[in-house]
């Protein structure tokens, strides 16, 4: 199974809106007979491929026992039902990382595999592998169970909490390493999302540059009266920008960004300002697993406030800014129960600068 995990980990930045997948097909003595994992989009599953492998290797798999980091489908999407391809090869024994987390599907596989005589189990929840195959794919269970991605909200900034001068300036706070490391968490997103105070300051691409990958995630901005340049870099592929903004009609200068490109949507709250949960839960509909946030200050506070963000990936930089801009606008708070807390998943080093992963204690 940890074979089959680390396949899985190779779907990454490769098989969204499509779950990260990895299967092994062993003989009774353990010996590797197929493996592969899952392609883009449209193409095969996991199980697919290492059936695919075992033939191409000429390997009978009748008997043997597979290991896949997820249930086996039974629906037919755009590929036929795997489990139904693993009866048909004559499979002994299926193994389980996690079950299949689609409400509308659920255990339909074991089910369908037992009914064909294959012994089918799945690990225990708290499994350390089990634990792994679902933060690889937390993003597509939280589509499947929630209807939203599952948001990551990333913050570069200095000891002292700041991530931008006041003048704005804040390229760069971190080094080499730490930005890397970054654009990998961009790579395992759907979609990358800033605000227009940013786009404005900035200028980012928000694209994956520093590590390689297959597909570039969506880049969206949230905009509410649509004041992005059309010159912006955002409108440059690759990735088509999805600006969400909050006005009635978008009218001549949305007729411009959609002539560069842009999708337009608009999600109003009574304020007149985008309603970022509606943006979210829109993100989900279209098949955004893993949200990626880098925003300043002022729209990580109204996400945070309006509850969404599931993570927060912090990387400190050994520098003092003194006066500057913040990581999150809360408001004022008036007591120190009003704080949001968090646990720190975990802790790396990163070249020069300190990488912080934490979840909300209460989760969101
Ligand atoms: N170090 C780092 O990690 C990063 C630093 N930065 C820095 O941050 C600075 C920009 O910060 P900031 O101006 O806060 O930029 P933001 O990216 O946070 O964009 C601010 C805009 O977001 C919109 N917004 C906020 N809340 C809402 C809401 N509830 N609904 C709809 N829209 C909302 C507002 O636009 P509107 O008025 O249209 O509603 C607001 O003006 C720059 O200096 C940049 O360099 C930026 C990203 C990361
Ligand atoms: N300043 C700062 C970051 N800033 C973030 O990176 C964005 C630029 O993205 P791109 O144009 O794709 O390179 C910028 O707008 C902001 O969101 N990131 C970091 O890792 N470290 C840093 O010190």
């Amino acid at each position: 199974m940890a074979r089959a995990l680390a396949l899985a980990e190779q779907a990454i930045g490769l098989s969204d809106p499509n779950p990260r997948v990895g299967c092994v097909i062993v003989d009774g003595r353990g010996q590797v007979l197929g493996q592969g994992h899952t392609q883009a989009a449209g193409q095969a599953h996991a199980e697919v491929m290492a059936l695919r492998d075992a033939q191409a290797r000429g390997h009978d798999v009748r008997g043997a026992t597979v290991y896949v980091t997820l249930e086996p489908c039974a629906h037919h999407g755009r590929t036929p039902p795997c489990c139904d391809a693993l009866t048909a090869a004559g499979a002994g024994r299926v193994v389980v990382a996690l079950g299949d987390p689609n409400p509308l599907v659920a255990g339909q596989g074991l089910a369908r595999l037992r009914a064909a005589g294959i012994a089918a189990d799945v690990l225990p929840v708290e499994h350390p592998l089990a634990v792994d195959a679902r933060e690889l794919n937390i993003g597509f269970l939280s589509r499947m169970q929630r209807g939203r991605p599952f948001v990551r909200m990333k913050i570069a900034a200095s000891l002292d909490g700041r991530t931008a001068l006041s003048n704005g300036v804040s390229q760069w706070i971190t080094g080499p390493d730490a930005r890397r490391d970054g654009h990998a968490w961009r790579r395992r997103a759907g979609a990358v999302l800033t605000g227009i105070g940013t786009a404005r300051e900035d200028d980012p691409r928000m694209d994956v540059r520093e590590v390689e990958t297959l597909l570039q995630p969506r880049r969206v901005l949230i905009d509410s009266r649509l004041e992005i340049s059309p010159e912006a870099k955002l409108l440059v592929p690759p990735g088509r920008l999805l600006v969400y903004h909050a006005l009635p009609e978008p009218g001549e200068r949305g007729r411009v960004l959609a002539d560069r490109g842009a999708e337009l949507v608009s999600v109003a709250e009574p304020r007149g300002k985008v309603d970022l949960a509606a943006a979210i839960r829109d993100l989900g509909q279209r098949g955004v697993n893993e949200l990626h946030i880098e925003a300043g200050y002022k729209l990580n506070g109204s996400l945070l406030r309006s509850g969404v963000v599931d993570e927060l990936l912090i990387y400190l930089a050994p520098m003092l800014i003194g006066e500057g801009r913040g990581m999150v606008d809360l408001g004022a708070l008036t007591a120190l129960t009003q704080a949001p807390r968090y646990r720190i998943v975990d802790s790396r080093p990163l070249g020069g600068d300190l990488r912080l992963r934490l979840r909300p204690e209460v989760p969101a």
